[in-house]
């Protein structure tokens, strides 16, 4: 038995889900998307994440765990290796080139994560439903085949750019906005030019 909540499962209909032709190629790092992100920008006590594009809507991550992300002595914080699966995920809609922002993540937490571990992240698209789009990710330690410490499985839902523009603090939208880059600008709202 699971104990996933039922609307993580895909539901009859869904469809699988289809990698964009100018999708990065299989083995091409990603970058941030948003140099303030907390996930993959490079600001301190930010995850930094590291994101490579994988075979079909799949890819792999790194996140090395620093002092700044513990909560007991030595040990990760579960909420800083969620936000390390939920970047993973989310950045599988570059590979659709779809918008989309978590509405639901699940998270098991099965080994301790000692500071100064690489947790080596791989994530998948599984099924996509109109807007909404199944995925699940895990998290190994001591290499890409070690032993799982963190699974997730997680329900993304496509949103238009207005959901930024009209949700977000108008200083850093405006900022973000400002940017003469355009690639950036387009990329800070997650749409993958
Ligand atoms: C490179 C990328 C890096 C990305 C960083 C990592 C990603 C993130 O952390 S994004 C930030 C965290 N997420 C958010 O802030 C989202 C906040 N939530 C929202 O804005 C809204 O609730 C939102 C957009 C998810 C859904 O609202 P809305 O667009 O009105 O959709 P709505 O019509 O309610 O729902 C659409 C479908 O999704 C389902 N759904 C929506 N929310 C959920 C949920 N939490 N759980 C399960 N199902 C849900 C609905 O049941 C509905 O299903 P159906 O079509 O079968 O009836």
């Amino acid at each position: 038995m699971s104990g996933r909540t039922t609307v993580l499962k895909p539901p009859e209909g869904a469809m699988a889900p289809v990698r964009h032709p100018d999708a990065p190629a299989p083995g091409e790092l990603l970058g941030a998307h948003y140099d303030q992100c907390f996930g993959c920008g490079e600001q301190s006590g930010g995850l930094r994440l590291r994101v490579r594009a994988g075979e079909g809507v799949g890819l792999t991550a790194e996140f090395t765990v620093d002092a700044a992300h513990q909560g007991a002595p030595g040990l990760a914080h579960g909420g800083v290796l969620t936000a390390a699966l939920d970047e993973t995920l989310g950045s599988l809609n570059w590979l659709q080139r779809v918008i989309a922002v978590t509405g639901r993540l699940e998270t098991d937490f099965v080994r301790p994560v000692p500071v100064g571990t690489v947790l080596h992240l791989e994530a998948r698209v599984t099924a996509v439903h109109g807007r909404k789009i199944y995925c699940a990710a895990t998290g190994r330690i001591g290499g890409p085949e070690g032993p799982v410490a963190v699974r997730a499985e997680a329900l993304f839902i496509e949103v238009r750019v207005d959901h930024f523009i009209k949700n977000g603090r108008s200083e850093e939208i405006n900022a973000a906005l400002a940017d003469p880059d355009q690639v950036k600008v387009a990329r800070a709202f997650e749409v993958n030019p």
